[in-house]
């Protein structure tokens, strides 16, 4: 019970060498108070034990934590301890996840395993254990994470035939042979720092040859020899020379064209950040027209609206509304306007981008015939010289991102489970499944102020196909650092955007819902999101990368596992390499049926 785990916590307390206090005090509820000690949903029994990086020096007293009979997850990563392997632990039959990661213990692991059937996250990372890997460990037979890396583990890897398996680190140690056939699926960097072959043919794995041979595949995916990049960039821009000097010469021939026929040019309409333009500023750039305009006046004042739309309005109506401005993005700005029937609508006026009419037309043709229950509706649009404009359903609930963040940023929102995470992403990966398949269109911008929320809860992608039209001009202020990192390796021009980019922002975006972390509020440190993320799974297995609202989540640790295997995947820097955007839908299906 739980005064049976309090005693037992105390007793570690008191037979344990802990420099700093860990605020354990006797006479107040530890569930409620604390620090590192988690219960069960009725506050009856203690569940978790999360103590990274307390000060813990010594060895373990042995019969304390092993009483807490109902304990799921011990975290002592990071601490001082030392002395062998705790024996007592294989008592704890609930135990899901143990973490005892960079301490000092040492000598060799026990044989046998059978007690923790329950076990998934298995992580010894950064000790001094000795001795051979246990072929016991195959008793696991729930154990998605074994991390052995950095000890001195000698002799050969025995063949741990555990299908469920994803993620293994052995590297570092002293093992020696061959790479067991069901551990095979592993890359050759959960082996390296060892003495050990793939199989007969291949050199060691870790060895400088096989390294320079996988850097060589994983940069190019292909291998082009020197000569041959000297022959394509030569090539290259004799190519580039020449459309450059073509385009001159039209550019030259059509404007001296223009200045012969056409006096008089338009006044365009001014752009005022932070309203749709007045009636009067719209009668008056239309009394600027001159009759060569015409066909300019009857642009400007249709709206095509597409099947469905089920809106009547026109520019006017459009431009007097009640406009909200709602932000700025990469393209313009965008406003939530309310019509004479009170109809809500968010319009997006596109701003400061060189696109043609004719280019922006035919793109707003095929993206507003798009309809799918996961895609943002493009209702209507407008196409002038003075004005581009989208009109969109309005969000209530806002995007992805403000659900995350909060509205700029600020720390004002409800926490979001675990269940509407999940749906966003199930949403957006199934609406970008029906984009790449359907109508064979990359998205291109993918990132968490374009998700929103349809009306069956799940993630809808907006702003589909412009990113193709223009690459945008990334502000110099800390949100573009944001915009940047969504964008795959080869694709920083958005218009060379394709389904595998996509799947690469498609990776950073569900790492920024499971960690909470939008891309860029890393203010320790500047780096990406997913070079942060890489760092941390390569050292050990933590809950660190996950948001602390996800991981009270019960039953949720397979299923975050899961997931971040499916980040990495996504975000591989080699494009062949990342999965389908069909198979991600597959795999967050099963995640959720689970
Ligand atoms: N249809 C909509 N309903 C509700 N809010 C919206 C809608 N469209 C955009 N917004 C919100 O308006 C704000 C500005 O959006 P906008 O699309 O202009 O910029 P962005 O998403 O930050 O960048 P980008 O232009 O690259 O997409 C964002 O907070 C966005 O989530």
């Amino acid at each position: 019970d739980l005064a049976g785990d309090r005693q037992a916590l105390l007793d570690f307390l008191n037979n344990i060498t802990h420099p700093r206090s860990l605020a354990w005090n006797a006479s107040s509820p530890i569930c409620a108070t604390w620090s590192g000690v988690t219960c069960n949903r009725d506050n009856t029994r203690v569940t978790a034990l999360h103590l990274p990086g307390a000060s813990l020096l010594g060895t373990l007293p042995p019969g304390t934590i092993s009483r807490i009979s109902e304990l799921e997850i011990l975290s002592l990563r990071s601490n001082g301890l030392r002395g062998p392997f705790p024996i007592d632990f294989l008592q704890l039959k609930k135990l899901k996840a143990i973490t005892l990661s960079n301490n000092k213990f040492s000598g060799p692991l026990p044989s046998d395993y059978t007690t923790w059937m329950n076990l998934t996250v298995l992580d010894l990372f950064g000790n001094r254990f000795n001795g051979s890997i246990p072929s016991g460990l195959a008793n696991l037979t729930g154990l998605l994470s074994l991390n052995l890396a950095k000890n001195s583990f000698s002799g050969e890897i025995p063949d741990l035939n555990l299908p469920g398996l994803r993620r293994l680190n052995v590297s570092n140690n002293n093992l020696t042979g061959s790479v067991p056939k069901s551990l095979k699926r592993f890359g050759h960097s959960s082996f390296s720092g060892n003495n050990l072959t793939y199989d007969d043919t291949s050199p060691p794995v870790g060895s400088p040859a096989q390294k320079e041979k996988e850097q060589e595949e994983d940069k190019h995916g292909i291998y082009i020899s020197e000569p041959a990049i000297l022959g394509i960039a030569i090539t290259g821009c004799f190519l580039i020379f020449f459309v450059i000097a073509v385009l001159i010469i039209i550019c030259y021939v059509k404007r001296k064209k223009r200045q012969e026929t056409k006096p008089e040019t338009l006044t365009p309409a001014k752009a005022n950040p932070e309203t749709l333009p007045s009636e009067k500023e719209v009668s008056k750039s239309r009394k600027e027209m001159n009759i060569e305009d015409m066909e300019e006046k009857s642009e400007f004042n249709r709206i095509v609206f597409f099947e469905g739309s089920n809106l009547a309005f026109n520019l006017e109506d459009l431009l007097t509304s009640s406009a909200e401005f709602l932000g700025k993005g990469t393209f313009g700005m965008t406003y939530k306007a309310v019509l004479g029937d009170a109809k809500v609508i968010a319009v997006k006026r596109f701003k400061d981008v060189s696109v043609s009419r004719k280019d922006f037309k035919h793109q707003m043709e095929i993206v507003g015939n798009i309809r799918h229950e996961n895609v943002a509706p493009l209702r209507a649009y407008v196409c002038s010289k003075e004005e581009k404009l989208m009109v969109y359903d309005y969000y209530p609930t806002g995007s992805l991102s403000v659900l995350l963040h909060g509205k700029n940023g600020k720390e004002d929102h409800v926490p979001l489970d675990w269940e509407t995470r999940l749906r966003f992403l199930i949403g957006l990966a199934k609406g970008l499944a029906h984009l790449h398949t359907q109508h064979k269109l990359a998205h291109g911008n993918i990132k968490s102020s374009n998700v929103f929320l349809n009306s069956k809860r799940y993630g809808c992608i907006s702003e589909t196909g412009l990113a193709l039209l223009t690459n945008p001009v990334i502000r110099a202020d800390s949100s573009a650092r944001t915009e940047l990192r969504y964008r795959a390796p080869e694709a920083y021009d958005t218009r060379r955007s394709t389904p595998e980019s996509d799947i690469y922002g498609f990776g950073i975006l569900m790492l920024e819902t499971l960690s909470g972390r939008s891309s860029m509020d890393d203010k320790k440190e500047d780096i990406e999101l997913v070079v942060w993320m890489n760092r941390v799974l390569a050292e050990q297995w933590t809950g660190e990368v996950f948001d602390l609202e996800l991981v009270k989540t019960p039953n949720i640790e397979a299923k975050l596992l899961q997931m971040i295997d499916l980040v990495q995947l996504c975000t591989n820097r080699v494009p062949a390499k990342r999965p389908e955007i069909a198979k991600v839908v597959e795999i967050l299906e099963e995640i959720e049926r689970e």
